[in-house]
């Protein structure tokens, strides 16, 4: 170390020679993710790259996201609430991280991003097939939303398999019932392809809990868990439509929907709407 100099000196253990040892760059792709942005505006304006950056790193942690989900899903089928648990906590930093994002967007104003638009053609996050994954995984199941992948064989699979299977808010209702608490049955039985609807039994199911928490500390714990990530997905939601307000105005989008009207319409969906009726009914007469 040289302190006049303001150079750290490499120390001789430092590996340098990665012919045949693997090295950061190797382990991590870098050569693919670093050559994976294709500004399409000529000439190329400069912040279409931070357009493309923040929707890049924005699919990469719901690629985490939906790999979370899938291990909270099995967990609960499981009856393994810890380690369902330990998924939800790590998802709700990544939505926290994701929504933070936005400040980094917002800084692209009307002007620059009005000189890229046109370029975009017809894409839309719209079409981002991940997001859509994870809300079906928890449980905003929506069959016509598959149509725009018509091109895209991957992204069909994926999210006609998700259609068809349980989400995360079925198996917690699954193990509410495997735990003796009086889960209306219809809920039990039914096509786990549709939305998930409100059901008033299940409300009272909840009541039991937040009632008497002494006695149910893991799924009370475990409630609040999951209104923390519907919570954070509607944070995220948020953001975007103010984003894209103070972005675009009133106008329609690029995917053809009527734009921000369209986006305030999905801050009325709803994951776990029992979860958050129980609290109009805690400490009320019985
Ligand atoms: C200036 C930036 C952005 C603008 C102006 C914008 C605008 C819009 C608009 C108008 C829609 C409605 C669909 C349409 O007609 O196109 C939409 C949907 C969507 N956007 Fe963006 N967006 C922006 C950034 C982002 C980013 C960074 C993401 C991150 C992945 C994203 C993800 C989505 C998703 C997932 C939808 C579908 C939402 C839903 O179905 O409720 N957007 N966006
Ligand atoms: N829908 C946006 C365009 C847009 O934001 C976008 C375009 C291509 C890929 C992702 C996008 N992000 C979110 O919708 C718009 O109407 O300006």
């Amino acid at each position: 170390m040289s302190v006049e100099k303001n150079t750290r000196s490499i120390e001789a253990g430092i590996e340098t020679d990665f012919r045949d040892k693997m090295s950061y760059g190797g382990y991590l792709a870098l050569d693919e993710l670093l050559s994976a942005q294709h500004p399409v505006s000529a000439p190329e304006h400069h912040d279409e790259l931070l357009f493309i950056i923040q929707h890049q790193t924005s699919e990469l942690w719901l690629k985490l996201v939906l790999h979370e989900l899938r291990m909270v899903r099995s967990s609960l089928q499981r009856d393994d609430l810890r380690m369902a648990m330990k998924g939800v906590a790590r998802i709700k930093h990544i939505q926290r991280s994701l929504t933070e994002q936005w400040s980094v967007l917002a800084t692209l104003t009307p002007t620059e991003y009005a000189q890229f638009r046109g370029d975009l053609g017809s894409s839309s996050g719209f079409q981002s097939y991940q997001y859509r994954a994870v809300e079906f995984l928890l449980g905003n199941k929506n069959a016509g939303m598959i149509k725009v992948f018509a091109a895209d064989p991957v992204a069909q699979e994926l999210l006609g398999g998700l259609l068809a299977e349980t989400s995360i808010y079925d198996e917690f209702i699954r193990l509410l019932a495997r735990r003796g608490f009086a889960v209306p049955v219809d809920l039990l039985s039914r096509d786990v392809s549709q939305a998930h609807v409100f059901s008033p039994g299940l409300v009272q199911v909840y009541r039991e809990v937040y009632e008497d928490t002494g006695a149910h500390w893991d799924l009370y714990e475990a409630c609040e868990e999951l209104v923390d990530l519907e919570d954070n997905f509607q944070l995220w939601r948020f953001r975007h439509m103010k984003t894209v307000m103070r972005t675009i105005g009133m106008k329609t989008g690029t995917g053809g929907s009527s734009g921000v009207g369209f986006l305030q319409r999905a801050l009325e969906l709803t994951f776990f709407p029992e979860l958050l009726a129980v609290r109009t009914e805690i400490g009320a007469a019985q």
